[in-house]
């Protein structure tokens, strides 16, 4: 079987007056994730591990912040777009594990709904999702509440 590892990490400052969206759920919270798109940062992290298992680069270089078609773009789109590209490929998900690092919100009710909407998009079964969530016990900027963190592995297989 040619299986291919992927990882990736992504970072998103929480900044007051937008919307925080992690694994396509909004979650109620007095900041949200500043970016050009609209900040996913666990939808991010898992393109980012995706196309690196296909060799495919990152997520800037298929979708660059200084194109103004991404502006405010659901990261939904832009996933379903990378496994798109990884079809092209012959590559299917084989499964993905991955680890949002916040202080807070509270995301453990909102992970079964985060792993439903990636399932989705990735056209697999939900056996092949996991999504997790830590603090950093309040240290560094996760800690201090400035941002959130994310990060992704996954496997790939060829059909
Ligand atoms: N933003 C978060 C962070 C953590 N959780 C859940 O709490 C558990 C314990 O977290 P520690 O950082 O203290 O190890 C963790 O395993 C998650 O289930 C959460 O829901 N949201
Ligand atoms: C997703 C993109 C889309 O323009 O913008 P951002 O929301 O800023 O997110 P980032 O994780 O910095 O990745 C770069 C871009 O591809």
């Amino acid at each position: 079987m040619n299986m291919r590892i992927g990882h990736g990490l992504d970072v998103h400052q929480l900044v007051l007056g937008r919307k925080c969206i992690i694994g396509g759920v909004e979650i109620p919270f007095d900041k949200g994730l500043d970016g050009h798109s609209d900040a996913d940062v666990l939808l991010h992290a898992i393109c980012d591990a995706l196309l690196g298992a296909a060799g495919l680069g990152d997520i800037g270089k298929h979708f660059p912040p200084s194109d103004n078609k991404f502006k405010g773009i659901d990261s939904r789109e832009l996933l379903r777009h990378v496994v798109a590209l990884l079809k092209i490929k012959s590559y299917v998900v084989n499964n993905i594990d991955a680890t949002v690092i916040c202080e807070a919100p509270k995301l453990s009710p909102h992970t079964a709904q985060m792993c439903a909407n990636i399932t989705a998009d990735c056209d697999v079964d939900v056996t092949q999702v996991n999504v997790k969530a830590t603090t950093t016990e309040k240290l560094g900027f996760t800690g201090r509440g400035e941002g959130i963190a994310a990060e992704a592995v996954c496997t790939i297989v060829k059909n």
